[in-house]
């Protein structure tokens, strides 16, 4: 039990509305803060996103819930986000990730890799967890999503005109789209049964609804945590695409390992072939770019935890109520256990066994690690599979820097100016 005597964390206060979101934050990094924030459990620290956060993903969303209706609701996003049922997905990312490169890379010398990346997420979310073909339809969601990010993380003062009461009505308008496509699935299911329980995640948390309540989600539920799932697979998955090519056109020498690998690939493939399971699991020194990457530059930088009780940490007293802010990007690039942690070296990850536990955190730890890591692999090593073979590129920019909003942005969005290749194949 705490004694009240410890003080306080060291630092000050700030004014209330322009410090971290109006109230009292400690701010923690490290292996034993990391453990601390992902091991404890909800009745000592609890999931609490800011209030804006809250409002415009709905308090259904998942990172709100804890205790049994977090489980729940975890399993359900889970039973279509895992990698037996992903596997089955594999064709229709490739479809999506190769119509993209057709229609924004084929036929241009110069691309801003940023936007391009976040249409591309975008567009494989629409087709695979919302179930929605190209069309009307996605083009209102898109206009709607990006005023929607806009507003996560204003100050949430709810008077016309602010970016959060824009961002309100979006949420408002994209909700009303997901309750029409339930309604749509709803009546498919009805029509066609179990055999399409998974064809989308829509479709797929309906039929677990019917299949058994106790596992099932409310409809709010869903809505909440369809509109979620948009905005965690969507800022995070652009981001490393975006630095991932950033860094092949820095680095000759781990750019040829990454292309020589990816084109072996390629030549054994005949035409039109699409990737398959074993593709993927052939691009491992491509995987390992990646989570280098995640390591230099993590798409969330960190996250937001609540005390729920007056908590010792370190010789510090966190009071009852006060947000703990945790932070990765200094783990990362902790010299003792990162050796040269600035230098980017994929072999790092040769033998992941060899990373302390909690110290590389991209996708975070614990009961709430991100359930989208395999859903990430797959769309990444597909989308890079394709960049690496079809085109070379340099940077039009030398800014090797980024800026935070609060994910990671390089300087102009990366701008690059690309040539095709020869397409290989048997
Ligand atoms: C490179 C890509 C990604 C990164 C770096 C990433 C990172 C993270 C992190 C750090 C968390 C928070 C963990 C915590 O609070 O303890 C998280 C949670 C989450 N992510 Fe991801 N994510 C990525 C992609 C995705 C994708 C593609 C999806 C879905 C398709 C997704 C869905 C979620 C969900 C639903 C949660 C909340 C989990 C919970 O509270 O139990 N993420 N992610």
């Amino acid at each position: 039990k705490p004694s009240k005597r410890l003080p306080l964390p060291p630092g000050s206060l700030g004014i209330p509305i322009l410090s971290l979101f109006g109230k009292p934050t400690v701010f923690i990094h490290g292996q034993a803060a990391n453990k601390f924030v992902f091991t404890s459990d909800s009745s000592t620290i609890s999931n609490q996103q800011v209030a804006s956060l809250r409002a415009l993903l709905g308090e259904r969303n998942i990172t709100e819930l804890s205790g049994e209706d977090h489980k729940r609701v975890r399993d359900a996003l889970v039973s279509f986000l895992k990698p037996e049922c992903l596997k089955q997905y594999i064709e229709k990312m490739d479809a999506e990730v190769r119509r993209h490169i057709d229609m924004h890379w084929e036929g241009h010398q110069k691309v801003t890799v940023l936007p391009l990346m976040k249409t591309l997420t975008f567009d494989i979310i629409c087709s695979l967890l919302l179930g929605i073909e190209c069309g009307a339809r996605r083009e209102i969601l898109i206009k709607c999503f990006e005023t929607l990010v806009k507003g996560l993380w204003s100050i949430p003062i709810n008077f016309p005109f602010t970016v959060y009461n824009h961002g309100l009505q979006a949420t408002n308008r994209i909700r009303n789209i997901v309750k029409d496509l339930m309604r749509e699935k709803r009546v498919e299911l009805e029509q066609k049964g179990a055999s399409i329980s998974h064809q989308d995640l829509i479709t797929c948390l309906l039929s677990i609804g019917e299949k058994n309540n106790k596992e099932g989600m409310s409809e709010d539920e869903i809505v909440h945590n369809v509109v979620t799932i948009m905005i965690a697979g969507h800022d995070t998955s652009s981001i490393l695409l975006t630095f991932i090519i950033r860094l092949l056109a820095n680095d000759p020498t781990i750019c040829a390992s990454v292309v020589q690998e990816q084109e072996k690939i390629a030549k054994s493939k005949a035409s039109g072939e699409w990737l398959t399971w074993e593709d993927l699991a052939k691009m491992k020194y491509t995987w390992k770019v990646a989570l280098e990457t995640l390591r230099i530059v993590p798409p969330v930088f960190g996250g937001f935890r609540k005390a729920m009780k007056d908590i010792e940490y370190g010789g510090y007293l966190i009071p009852k109520g006060w947000q703990i802010f945790w932070v990765k990007s200094m783990t990362h690039m902790d010299g003792d256990i990162f050796q040269d942690p600035s230098k980017y070296d994929p072999m790092r990850f040769e033998n992941q066994a060899s990373i302390p536990a909690y110290c590389f955190i991209p996708f975070g730890a614990g009961p709430r690690i991100c359930p989208g890591y395999e859903f990430a692999r797959i769309e990444t090593l597909v989308t890079i599979h394709y960049l690496v073979t079809r085109f070379t590129w340099k940077l039009c920019c030398t800014d090797n820097g980024f800026s935070r909003d609060p994910t990671a942005i390089p300087a102009q969005g990366l701008p690059i100016q690309i040539v095709p290749k020869k397409i290989l194949q048997k």
